[in-house]
């Protein structure tokens, strides 16, 4: 497998410029060759620079099926929900809201099954936290080690933050590398310092594993 690429911008609309049009090109190229196209992006502070760039994209989004890469367990309509986020910024994809059940077990599975018929998805976007943490995989959390496995069957999982809000939803990283794009976002110094440490494969944290997947390779989109 290629290995990572490490893409540096001077400033995050330039970043967040670029990644939005290699974005776009890739659903495009996705949708000149099937009636649909699977997207799934991070929520977070990061992706608020890039969403209002992609927003701006030529694209058939009425085409795109949209869904978070992880989820936090609030209602759909809180400040705290990626679902929120990416259905305020996107209002005509066709945005999933992972809440599918009254339990984070049961939203889990129906929310797996769901994203089970988008296979493969077009393209998949995640961002990262300080602490290394990809989607919702926390360094720490219990079941890491087998969210975390290349070969484990592509899931849905309830998760948890040592932050609130605590609980959440994730997909697990063979979800995630269920796509023909796998791509980073990640802004700051500190989290550079993390990114080159994992390609260096001198970390234990989660963002080591994304990096490490044997799928597909990761493009890294950074800015101060
Ligand atoms: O909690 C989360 O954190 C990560 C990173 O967020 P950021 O604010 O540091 O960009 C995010 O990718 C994930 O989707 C989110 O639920």
């Amino acid at each position: 497998m290629k290995p990572a690429v490490f893409l540096e911008f001077a400033d995050r609309q330039r970043c967040a410029r670029q990644l939005a049009s290699d974005l776009a090109q890739v659903l495009n190229q996705t949708l000149a060759q099937q009636a649909r196209a699977g997207l799934l992006l991070p929520g977070g502070s990061s992706p608020q620079v890039l969403l209002p760039h992609l927003a701006a994209q030529a694209l058939d989004w009425a085409r795109i099926d949209l869904s978070p890469t992880d989820e936090r367990w609030v209602a759909s309509d809180d400040p705290h929900s990626n679902y929120r986020l990416l259905h305020a910024a996107l209002p005509q994809a066709n945005c999933l809201d992972p809440r599918q059940g009254d339990s984070p077990q049961r939203a889990a599975s129906q929310w797996q099954a769901q994203l089970a018929v988008w296979l493969p998805f077009a393209a998949v976007l995640l961002g990262m936290g300080e602490d290394g943490h990809f989607a919702s995989l926390f360094p720490g959390m219990l079941d890491l080690q087998a969210a975390l496995d290349p070969l484990a069957v592509p899931a849905a999982l309830p998760a948890q933050a040592p932050v609130e809000p605590c609980q959440r939803l994730s997909l697990n990283l063979n979800m995630l590398c269920q796509t023909g794009w796998l791509g980073l976002l990640a802004f700051g110094a500190a989290k550079r310092s993390l990114i080159e440490e994992a390609l260096a494969g001198s970390t234990q944290l989660p963002v080591q594993a994304l990096l490490d997947n044997g799928h597909v390779p990761v493009k890294i989109y950074w800015a101060p």
